[in-house]
């Protein structure tokens, strides 16, 4: 079981240039859906990365409290808001994105499963599920067959564990992850140093990335990565490797500024638009 290693010369296999004539129309239109009382920041952070990441138009789904802090950090993020204060009860919306992305701050409250198992069951666009809406399948095994065919899902290892059981040995967590991955035919990111990325049988390693990542909101931010490359258009797969690929090389960038200690998430995003342009060999050093 070799793994595909996800590096410059993969990447270029899966990049493509923005179009000349594009506009905001066809760059996409993805949603985050997350947040709740004290976790509206996971949301702000997944969905500001998901703009910076190259999508043309991003709306969050969130909680009624989250309005003025998500209005405020960021204007360019449109706002639709649940009924409930303080969690999301009821997962609805008018527009039809290319991507939605789930998870981020979402928290457990039983009205907010009910609302994720409602979406589930109606939901046909691409999804990327993450945080919470994975805690909450764990939670509910029996909704894993509501997911569509290559829906990305992003778990952290102790998120891993609620939904594949303990194991025992590398090999042992990675043999678990393809028999899940083929069980419901999902592209897991498996989150970790190093990253990888499970489609079914194929395994892809991820080269980019340093410990300046073990900050909180991370992920947050790699949810809105991705969500954005697959309203994008990139295919489910190459979404995910070239999510994991950027967030990575964010942190390899910034690395000799920031230090290990005082790189968080927000420096993340500031350095996606560094990371896409080394992958047109423009040297970032001297921009
Ligand atoms: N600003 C905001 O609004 C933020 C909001 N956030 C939101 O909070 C919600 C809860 O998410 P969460 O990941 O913090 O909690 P949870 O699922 O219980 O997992 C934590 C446990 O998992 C483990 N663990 C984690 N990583 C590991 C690793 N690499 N390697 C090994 N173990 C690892 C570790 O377990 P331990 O090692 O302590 O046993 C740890 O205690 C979620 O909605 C998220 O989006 C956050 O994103 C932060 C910023
Ligand atoms: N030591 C490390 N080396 C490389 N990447 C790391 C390291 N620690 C964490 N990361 C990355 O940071 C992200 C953390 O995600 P997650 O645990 O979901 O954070 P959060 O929930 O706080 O947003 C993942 O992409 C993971 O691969
Ligand atoms: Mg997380």
């Amino acid at each position: 079981m070799n793994p595909i290693y996800i590096d410059q010369k993969e990447i270029l296999k899966h990049y493509k240039q923005p179009d000349k004539y594009t506009h905001k129309g066809i760059q996409g239109h993805a949603i985050i859906i997350g947040g709740s009382y004290g976790k509206i920041g996971a949301v702000t952070l997944s969905s500001k990365a998901c703009l910076k990441t190259g999508c043309g138009l991003v709306t969050v789904f969130i909680p009624k409290c989250g309005y003025d802090i998500l209005q405020i950090s960021i204007p360019e993020v449109m706002v639709v808001t649940d009924n409930q204060e303080k969690f999301i009860s009821n997962i609805t919306f008018d527009i039809k994105p290319q991507a939605i992305g789930i998870g981020p701050g979402l928290g457990l409250e039983i009205e907010t499963q009910q609302a994720v198992y409602k979406f589930l069951k109606i939901n046909k666009t691409s999804l990327v599920i993450d945080a919470d809406a994975l805690n909450i399948l764990s939670k509910n095994k029996e909704w894993l067959p509501l997911l569509l065919p290559k829906t990305i899902i992003t778990p952290h290892p102790k998120e891993l564990e609620r939904l594949i059981g303990k194991w025992n040995s590398e090999e042992e967590k990675i043999d678990k992850a393809i028999t899940f991955s083929k069980q419901y035919h999902l592209i897991i990111v498996m989150k970790g140093a190093p990253t990888r990325i499970i489609d079914e049988d194929t395994i892809y390693e991820n080269t980019t990335g340093n410990a300046a990542l073990a900050t909180a909101g991370s992920g947050d931010v790699l949810t809105g990565m991705i969500t954005s490359l697959l309203a994008q258009s990139y295919e489910p797969i190459s979404a995910a490797i070239l999510g994991v690929y950027l967030h990575g090389l964010t942190a390899d960038i910034a690395l000799p500024e920031t230090g290990y200690q005082s790189f968080i998430a927000s420096d993340i995003i500031t350095n996606i638009g560094k990371a896409y342009l080394s992958l047109e060999n423009k040297d970032w050093n001297f921009l």
